[in-house]
Order: C-alpha cells, then sequence, then structure tokens
C-alpha cells in the first residue's frame, strides 16, 4: 500500500460509529481513486479498509473486512476487478470507463450467483454533469440537430469519454421514442473532423492541458441554437455522487447504471 494511504487509513481507525461503512478502493493511486481515499478518510460514516492498485493482490478484500469497494481503474482492468468482487459477495461501485452492453452482460450473469450483490456503474459522478445529461434527454425531441462535444485533460486514456457515449445513447433514445427523422448531415468528404457517430450523433473529443472534464451538448433549430455544458473544473466534484452511490450500495441488488438512479429528477 502507498504510503501516504497508510497513514490515512490509520487516521480513519479513529473514527467510532454504530453504522460505519467499510470501504475498499481498488484503482487508489490514481487521480480519481486517491480523490476517493481522501474522501472516505473524511466521511464520519466510512473507515478505509483496503487502497489498492495494480500490482496489489485483491484476494486480501472480503466480506469480513469490506462492505463496499470503489474501483476507478483503467478501462482494460476494470471487468476483471469487478468480477472478482462480485465472486466475493463484495458490492461494487465503478466509475471507471469503458463498459459496453457486451461486458456489462458478463457481469449480469456472473450477478445472477451472487442474487444480493450490487454492482454500480456512474459514467460520471458530477452532479452538473448527471443535471446536463438528464436535461439533454428531456429537450432532445425539440432539436432537428444534435451533437456533443466532451473536452478532457490530455492523460486521458479513452476517446470518447465514457460520458459523452452514455449522453450520445440518451439522446438517440429520446429522438427514437419521438419517432425523429435521422440528423441533417450533408457532408461528402470526411477526413475524422466529423467525430465518432454514435447512434446518429456525432461525438467530437477534445484534448487540452489545463481542462479537467467537461461536456457540451448542442442542439439546433432553423435560427436557433441551445447548448447545455457542463464544466468539473476538479476532481473533488465528483466526491459526492461517490460517496452517495456507496452509501446506497447493496440496496438494490443487480446491476444499475447511472447516478440518476439516487437523484429525485
Ligand atoms: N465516473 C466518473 O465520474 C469518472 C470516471 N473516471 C474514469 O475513471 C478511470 C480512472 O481515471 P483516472 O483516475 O484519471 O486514471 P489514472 O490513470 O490516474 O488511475 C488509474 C489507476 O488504476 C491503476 N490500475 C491500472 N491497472 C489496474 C488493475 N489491473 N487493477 C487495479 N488498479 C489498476 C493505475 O495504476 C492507476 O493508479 C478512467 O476510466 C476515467 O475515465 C474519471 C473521472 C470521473
Ligand atoms: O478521465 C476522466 O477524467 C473522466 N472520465 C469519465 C468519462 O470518460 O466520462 C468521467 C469524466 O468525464 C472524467
Amino acid at each position: 500500500m502507498h504510503n501516504a494511504i497508510r497513514r490515512e487509513a490509520s487516521k480513519t481507525e479513529q473514527k467510532q460509529g454504530d453504522k460505519m461503512i467499510h470501504v475498499s478502493v481498488i484503482g487508489a493511486q490514481g487521480r480519481m481513486g486517491s480523490h476517493v481515499v481522501a474522501a472516505v478518510n473524511a466521511a464520519q460514516d466510512m473507515q478505509l479498509v483496503h487502497a489498492l492498485d495494480r500490482d496489489d493482490d485483491l484476494n486480501i478484500i472480503s466480506t469480513d473486512n469490506t462492505d463496499v469497494v470503489v474501483e476507478f481503474s483503467v478501462p482494460d482492468a476494470s471487468l476483471k476487478n469487478v468480477l472478482a468482487m462480485v465472486n466475493k459477495n463484495v458490492n461494487v461501485v465503478v466509475g471507471t470507463t469503458g463498459w459496453t452492453e457486451e461486458k456489462m452482460d458478463t457481469v449480469r450473469e456472473a450477478l445472477e450467483e451472487h442474487p444480493n450483490i450490487s454492482v454500480f456503474i456512474a459514467p460520471n459522478f458530477a452532479i452538473s454533469t448527471v443535471l446536463a445529461e438528464h436535461f439533454a434527454t428531456q429537450v432532445a425531441k425539440y432539436f432537428e440537430s444534435a451533437e456533443i462535444i466532451e473536452l478532457h485533460h490530455p492523460d486521458k486514456v479513452d476517446a470518447p469519454s465514457g460520458t459523452a457515449l452514455h449522453t450520445a445513447h440518451k439522446v438517440a433514445a429520446a429522438r427514437k421514442a419521438a419517432n425523429m427523422p435521422e440528423i441533417p448531415d450533408n457532408t461528402q468528404t470526411d477526413g475524422g473532423s466529423r467525430g465518432q457517430v454514435v447512434e446518429g450523433i456525432h461525438v467530437h473529443a477534445v484534448r487540452l492541458r489545463g481542462l479537467n472534464a467537461h461536456e457540451e451538448v448542442l442542439f439546433g433549430n432553423a435560427g436557433e441554437q441551445l447548448v447545455i455544458r457542463a464544466d468539473s473544473f476538479d476532481r473533488t466534484s465528483f466526491m459526492p455522487g461517490v460517496l452517495l452511490a456507496v452509501r446506497h450500495a447493496g440496496e438494490k441488488p443487480g446491476l444499475s447504471v447511472g447516478l440518476d438512479n439516487y437523484l429525485d429528477l
């Protein structure tokens, strides 16, 4: 375990409480994982148990010591980590991106053998972004055109962002439910500038030093535009959402996706 994390972990052992939630973190040395460790240590109702990263043995996590695992690793590793926790009967809160329907089906299958366990995946834990996606889904049926631009720090390994993909699917579903026609686009040649097309929605990714996590959903009609934009300037913006999901872990067994599950929208 990282020394700084070990020091933080021993501090939390002094916390007392009737309903302490015992939390272990996977990916604890990462940008998000280290923020989660700090947030859990600061939460009066939580106790940090294990803060693990790539080379650590996940087998030390068990129901004897952990109520909930928070997983922020890399897209290639997340499914394996989640399955390992499900097979140990431990509830999981997942922030890592890269979740396809196929991967989620694998988790659903594993959960059939563990019917009391919950796996909760959130493409984005920031309230501003969750609301932006909610509003975008609500207004999608009123606009002929829709495109998404996500903007992130250049250390991010995946593009487009998991959030942008999730938003695109939601906007596309709202358009489909309203029997909207295809989005107009007379592009004849495209060297890649029109972005990735997700269910008919063009998604563009910007990587720029100085940025953290930002998303714009652009809607257009003849003579008018609506832009819904969310900005996470700092990773602390994700922590209330992570803690909310930890507090709800286990309540609803099975796989759930999206922080809106826990919001009164
Ligand atoms: N849901 C949300 O609100 C948010 C999600 N993310 C996502 O979270 C993930 C992590 O992002 P960052 O913390 O910025 O990345 P990072 O690269 O800073 O951290 C990833 C950590 O995972 C560790 N790791 C790699 N392989 C591992 C394995 N097999 N087992 C355990 N740990 C392993 C790395 O050593 C590293 O410490 C990304 O997929 C990112 O898109 C990021 C911000 C917010
Ligand atoms: O890597 C990041 O930083 C982020 N990743 C998530 C994503 O891909 O949607 C969430 C947020 O955008 C920050």
